[in-house]
């Protein structure tokens, strides 16, 4: 009998949609050094041992954002294999926080509608921008 092959592992990663009242979400451009740099993602990133992925995401925000989540509604999960990592990806729509924006990474930051004005986006955040789009009554494009 063949073995079989071990299911390869997972990197948990925690994504934050921040909703604005008037219905516009942050995307920001992927700091140098990281694979796929300068492409646009919600913000986010792994989930460390130990964490939920509430806590993941509120320690990135912070991190990256400087700004403190406060209702975090777990949302939807999904996966994308890169060559670089299969991802599972939480998505995380953030409903309200507390505290200014300061880009702590350098990083560039868009409050975007559809259709979006910037690109490219990372390929695992083209469901959870069909979903988000469908919700609104549109689509995305990845033009
Ligand atoms: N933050 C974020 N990550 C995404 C999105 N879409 C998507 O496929 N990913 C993937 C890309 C990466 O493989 C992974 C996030 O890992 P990362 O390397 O950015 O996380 P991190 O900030 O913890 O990085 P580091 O500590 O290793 O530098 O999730 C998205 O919209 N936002």
């Amino acid at each position: 009998m063949k073995a079989e092959a071990p299911a390869p592992a997972r990197v948990e990663v925690a994504v934050g949609i921040l909703l604005r009242s008037d219905g516009a979400f942050l995307l920001g451009s992927r700091p140098a050094g990281k694979p796929y740099a300068g492409y646009w993602e919600f913000p986010g990133g792994k989930v460390e041992p130990g964490e939920t992925v509430e806590q993941a995401l509120r320690r990135e925000l912070l991190e990256e954002l400087g700004v403190d989540a406060r209702q975090i509604e777990l949302w939807r999960v999904s996966e994308h294999d890169y060559p670089h990592a299969l991802v599972r990806l939480h998505w995380c729509k953030v409903h309200s926080w507390q505290g200014e924006f300061e880009m702590r990474e350098g990083q560039a930051v868009s409050w975007q509608i559809f259709p979006l004005t910037v690109a490219p986006v990372l390929p695992g955040a083209y469901p959870v921008l069909d979903l988000l789009a469908h919700e609104r009554g549109t689509s995305y494009s990845r033009d």
